[in-house]
């Protein structure tokens, strides 16, 4: 028979979609009766219910097109690595139906295998909810970004779409150096921010103190922060309801052409390139001839659709509302995110302020097998479509053949990318040692191609010109935000001097933790020192860094000889004080990782014609004296001779086979 229940229970069962609007009963007599406010369902509540009802994908997608303006809100969820976006996200997600609750998949929006192996984000993702406040249905458009400084560039990619921020901050470890990196991001675009303190179910967890940091920090009334816990869902939905009252609607005109920025796009195998577009005036519809403001190439418009986070398809888009289209774009030279798409023959004025940031680190990347050059410039290229801050330049090398020099925007993002080319493309590309871009001023000018310059940008070592034709160095600087705990101060201090930096700031942030800034030559914290700086703070400190420009320096090549054959792909470009050790460092590091082979292999460190370190590979060695049996000892004698005769000369001639992987190992400590 039926059963009288509560307000709540009701609102539980109908689950993740508790707007009330789409609540169905059904009475006694059999007919369904749908609760559209909090107050009916409460009213409604004494009748007895037999079926709660969910609004269907279509009755949504139906309100997604007749959505106005001032029912829409585009917001991205920013904060240092782990403090909980994607739970936070994967909440909203559940509690507005847009996946099912205990759906048994964690992190949805954490879609690539990269990004479940690591456990880290990379990727910003994109999912359109919809929430009823106060009787009305609102839509939500939801940026999940990625926390790590490598991919920073994501997040200043989705703030382009956006009219505010939930910057959230965890109350165990409380305000990190990315977390005062992103704020400052979405300050500079003027977008609203939503503060949110995440993990409060953790026992040491010290919301207090953090939002006294806040304010300390940002200045945000510790009033204004809210406190939740993503992983049990503990005051969730009052973000999104913060979100609502306190981000303003998106600032568009639905009443004039066309007009939408792409801030994302990737590959599918079956309709080329796809675009996440932010439409900012006018509509869209299927079929439409579409134009690129940057390529001037039209296009017409195969499908439009909206990510919930699945692909719905929708027959139109609207001014203020986020969507993806499919328009037959092949590549990334088509697809260009940042560019500006109009109605054919509309001509019109670029759509947002979004640049990729400029790359900081670069590396060759070659085919390991001459035949799959092809193959590897294709996966290259769907790549970059879905990564829109890596850089691409054609290089070759002698060993190497031809290849890429690609630029990252760190060691992490090189890794991650090649990761990618592996995983999502099935290329297996060679990677050779990363580089930053060096700035010399030469002495003969006319040996610069670029006329009217006199300095010439360099990344690859092997290009290194002679130092008698370099007049003056330049290395490039970053500004390093460092937030630890006072028990480590030592150690950090240590750290960034042993890593020439120059510290420009201290603040004590509270009686516990410090902020430092610190001026620091990007080739020194390229690879390891957000590892060192981890592991010395027991993974307290934090670190985050932006362009500081060019300073002058003093700088040398080192090279690497093999049996004294130079190999390029190992040089490296070096502060003079660091010469010796890196010299020291590397050839014990290549010792250990070139295996050893027919024939004896000594590595040299050379800078110019001074050999700063040495180590031998000694070779296998044959026992040809095992056929001897007793006999005059002359004859061994003579048969060793023979031997380390042919091994001479074999050494002369001999490639000496260097593992693919050594050139990216060699360079960690
Ligand atoms: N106890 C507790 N753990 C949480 C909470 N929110 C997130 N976590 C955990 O914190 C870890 C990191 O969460 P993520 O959501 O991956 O963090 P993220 O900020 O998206 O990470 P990146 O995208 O890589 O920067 C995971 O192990 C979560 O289970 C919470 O409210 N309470």
């Amino acid at each position: 028979m039926f059963r009288k229940i509560s307000t709540r229970w009701l609102v539980q069962r109908a689950g993740p979609n508790s707007n009330s609007a789409w609540l169905v009963t059904r009475s006694r007599d059999g007919t369904a009766r749908s609760l559209s406010t909090t107050n009916q369902v409460k009213a409604e509540s004494e009748e007895p219910l037999t079926k709660v009802e969910e609004p269907s994908q279509a009755e949504l997608l139906r309100e997604f097109a007749r959505m106005p303006v001032q029912r829409i809100r585009n917001f991205s969820i920013i904060a240092h690595v782990d403090h909980g976006k994607s739970t936070l996200a994967d909440r909203l997600l559940e509690l507005t139906g847009a996946i099912a609750r205990n759906g048994g998949q964690s992190q949805v929006l954490d879609s690539l295998q990269v990004e479940r192996e690591r456990g880290i984000t990379v990727k910003a993702q994109t999912a359109s909810i919809f929430h009823r406040h106060k009787g009305q249905l609102y839509l939500l458009n939801l940026i999940d970004t990625p926390g790590h400084v490598d991919f920073s560039n994501e997040v200043s990619r989705s703030l382009a779409a956006c009219d505010g921020v939930v910057l959230l901050v965890d109350a165990c470890h409380g305000v990190q150096a990315q977390t005062v990196a992103n704020y400052h991001l979405a300050k500079q675009r003027q977008l609203a921010v939503v503060p949110v303190l995440n993990k409060i179910d953790i026992k040491h967890a010290n919301p207090d103190q953090v939002c006294q940091d806040i304010k300390l920090l940002f200045g945000i009334d510790p009033a204004q922060v809210l406190r939740v816990s993503a992983k049990l869902g503990t005051g969730v939905s009052e973000v999104l309801e913060r979100v609502i009252e306190s981000v303003p609607p998106p600032q568009v005109e639905r009443d004039s052409d066309f007009r939408a920025l792409i801030f994302d796009s990737w590959f599918d195998k079956y309709r080329g390139a796809l675009n996440l577009i932010y439409v900012l005036n006018g509509k869209l519809e299927q079929n439409q001839d579409i134009q690129s403001l940057t390529t001037k190439k039209v296009y017409p418009v195969k499908s439009i659709s909206v990510l919930r986070p699945a692909e719905c398809p929708v027959p139109e888009l609207s001014a203020g509302q986020v969507g993806l289209i499919a328009c037959n774009m092949r590549n990334s030279k088509e697809s260009i995110v940042g560019d500006t798409l109009h109605l054919k023959n509309h001509a019109t004025s670029a759509a947002g302020s979004y640049r990729p940031q400029q790359p900081l680190v670069f590396a060759g990347v070659f085919p390991a097998d001459q035949s799959k050059h092809v193959a590897l410039r294709s996966a290259i290229d769907k790549m970059i479509l879905n990564d829109s801050a890596v850089t691409v330049k054609v290089d070759s090398s002698p060993a190497l053949g031809q290849g890429w020099r690609l630029g990252f925007l760190g060691l992490l993002h090189m890794e991650v990318f090649c990761q990618r080319l592996e995983q999502e493309h099935g290329a297996e590309p060679i990677i050779t040692a990363p580089s930053v871009t060096y700035r010399l001023v030469l002495s003969n000018p006319k040996m610069i191609r670029q006329q009217g310059r006199d300095t010439m940008d360099i990344s690859n070592a092997a290009l290194f010109p002679e130092p008698h034709s370099i007049k003056e160095y330049f290395e490039p600087l970053v500004l390093g935000t460092i937030i630890t705990p006072t028990d480590y101060v030592g150690q950090v201090i240590g750290l960034c001097v042993e890593r020439r930096g120059l510290q420009q700031s201290s603040v004590n942030i509270d009686e516990t933790r410090v902020l430092m800034k610190y001026v620091l030559p990007l080739s020194e914290i390229i690879l390891d020192f957000h590892d060192r700086l981890k592991s010395l703070s027991s993974g307290y400190a934090s670190f985050s860094y932006e362009d500081h420009g060019y300073h002058p320096s003093n700088l040398v090549r080192l090279d690497i000889h093999l049996n004294g054959k130079p190999v390029e792909e190992l040089c490296r470009i070096v502060h003079v004080s660091k010469a010796t050790a890196v010299a020291r460092q590397m050839v014990l590091k290549l010792r250990e990782l070139i295996p050893k082979q027919m024939v004896q292999i000594a590595i040299q460190a050379c800078v110019g014609s001074k050999v700063l370190a040495r180590e031998t590979i000694k070779a296998y060695r044959k026992d040809v004296t095992a056929k001897l049996y007793g006999g005059d000892v002359t004859r061994r004698m003579k048969l060793l001779k023979q031997q380390a005769e042919g091994k001479k000369k074999m050494r002369m001639f001999a490639n000496i086979r260097v593992p693919h992987e050594t050139f990216i190992n060699v360079l960690k400590r």
